[in-house]
């Protein structure tokens, strides 16, 4: 995996750069259940750098663009390409993109999620993270530093040993940040992560999200929460009834909204 648009720091180092994974294109994508639509002609292109944040209202269809993303879902109609081709394993060279069309997901792209609620193993802090570091197939030799790295990163050192069940909710999604990072993502997704924290424990995972992407790693964030989007944002994406309704720097954004529908949201009309 990638160092170079990567967590740095946590030990991995590929000699050869490998072709960026990004840009995501999303060309004319729709997604439905049933036969229907929840995502509805999605044309967007996500590229490495700017921090993009998702915004807009319950069920807009935030969380349905994250998974198309993960690689959890493909879309139904229309193509998702990447600029690597990450399903092949030579693919990091040379640059075929990789693409889903439709039906079940033959792999998962090399990105990592928060979500707003952490699943977490009913084991220490310490054995989540050696755990995803096995997944992850980190040679045992180099496990033990980058459990530090990760303790350190997540100011978790003092709660090595605590069940990560019984930590406090800013607590687990610090350790659910730090175990996403784990994997040197090129891009990390998260979905609402501090939906539920105080402003102190919402400081610190933004505090990881801001060194991470000073790391280079490509952060693209759903939230609901206003001062928070305008602290991280530099580019959003605002969705609306499945639909991309305005895809436009921050400031733009937030002073000069383009579309109805945004301006609708920012003023705290309801928007159906
Ligand atoms: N598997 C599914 N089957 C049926 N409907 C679904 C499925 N997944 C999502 N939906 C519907 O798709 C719509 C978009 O869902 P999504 O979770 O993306 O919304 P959201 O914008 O993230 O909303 P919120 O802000 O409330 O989290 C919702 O109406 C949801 O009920």
């Amino acid at each position: 995996m990638s160092t170079q648009q990567g967590f740095a720091g946590i030990g991995q180092s590929d000699r050869t750069a490998p072709t960026p994974l990004l840009p995501v294109s999303l060309e004319n994508v729709c997604f439905g259940v049933n036969g229907a639509d929840l995502l509805h002609d999605v044309s967007l292109t996500i590229g490495p750098g700017n921090r993009t944040v998702i915004m807009g209202p319950n069920g807009a269809g935030k969380s349905l663009l994250l998974r198309l993303m993960q690689g959890l879902i493909s879309p139904t109609r229309g193509k998702l390409t990447w600029r690597r081709d990450w399903n092949s394993r030579q693919g990091t060279q040379g640059g075929t993109p990789g693409s889903a069309t439709g039906g079940m997901p033959s792999g998962a792209p090399p990105v990592s999620i928060v979500l707003q609620r952490p699943v977490l193993l009913r084991r220490s802090v310490a054995a989540n993270l050696t755990h995803a570091l096995r997944v992850l197939r980190v040679p045992r030799a180099e496990r033990a530093a980058r459990l530090e790295e990760l303790l350190t990163l997540g100011n978790l050192q003092d709660r090595r040993d605590q069940p990560a069940r019984s930590l406090s909710g800013g607590e687990q999604q610090r350790l659910a940040t730090v175990r996403a990072l784990a994997a040197s993502p090129e891009m990390l997704l998260l979905d609402e992560p501090t939906a539920s924290l105080d402003p102190q424990a919402t400081h610190a995972i933004e505090g990881l999200i801001q060194s991470s992407h000073e790391r280079g790693t490509k952060i693209v964030m759903v939230t609901h929460d206003m001062g928070q989007a305008k602290r991280i944002a530099d580019e959003v994406v605002f969705v609306s009834q499945g639909r991309i309704a305005e895809f436009t720097p921050a400031e733009t954004f937030f002073t000069q909204p383009q579309s109805e529908e945004a301006r609708a949201y920012l003023s705290g009309q309801l928007v159906i």
